[in-house]
């Protein structure tokens, strides 16, 4: 595992990178890496993720208590469900690209990508002759209620590399902050293609 003082500049970099991207406006999104065992360094709530300074970044337990008195991200469920379902992940991003916003209103339940090339960004997948689902869940302000049907979906499935909320943005992850922000841009570039796609039919 990474030393802290790595970590939160990984965690620095990673927000200035989304932001540049325009995919993290105003305060949204939220990033968070696996420290240890039982520890996730993690966004505190409310700040502009392309201006972290060190003490936004803040540790929590696997139960999202934070250990000292400033206030996790809102939505450190999220981040906790992925962390507790797969033991090799050790970056999470959370992005409101206007991209994933816009598929996540338009698709009905999930996004199908298929025969893309790009599809070969995720882990396993070798060919373009693949079909991956993003599955999309309604919005709800009740991160409990939410983390609970996310993760009752993602242990049932196989090849899942991120979800949508709707309206609202997506959730991807990696190995690493690197892979997980690789994933954060295939997934960018698949959701403009279908949505292109779209409004040309
Ligand atoms: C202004 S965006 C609304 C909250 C949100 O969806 C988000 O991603 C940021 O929440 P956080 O508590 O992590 O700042
Ligand atoms: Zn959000």
């Amino acid at each position: 595992m990474k030393k802290l003082e790595e970590v939160i500049v990984e965690i620095i970099e990673a927000g200035r990178f989304l932001d540049a991207k325009g995919w993290v406006p105003a305060t949204s999104g939220n990033l968070s890496v696996r420290v240890d065992i039982d520890k996730i360094a993690i966004t505190a709530s409310g700040r502009h993720k392309g201006r972290l300074k060190p003490e936004d970044i803040i540790l929590v337990d696997l139960e999202g208590q934070a250990l000292g008195d400033k206030k996790p991200s809102a939505e450190t469920l999220l981040h906790l469900l992925v962390y507790r379902t797969f033991p090799n992940v050790n970056a999470v991003v959370h992005t409101h690209s206007p991209n994933a916003t816009l598929i996540s209103r338009i698709a009905k339940g999930r996004v199908e990508l298929e025969d893309y090339e790009l599809l070969k960004a995720f882990p396993e997948i070798k060919t373009h002759e693949t079909r991956l689902s993003v599955p999309v869940f309604e919005n709800d302000q009740d991160m409990k209620r939410l983390s609970e049907k996310v993760e009752g979906y993602i242990k049932k499935h196989s090849n899942v590399y991120g979800f949508l909320i709707g309206s609202h943005g997506l959730y991807t992850w990696g190995e690493s902050m690197e892979r997980a922000i690789l994933h954060a841009e295939a997934y960018e570039f698949l959701f403009e293609c279908e949505i292109k796609l779209m409004s040309m039919r």
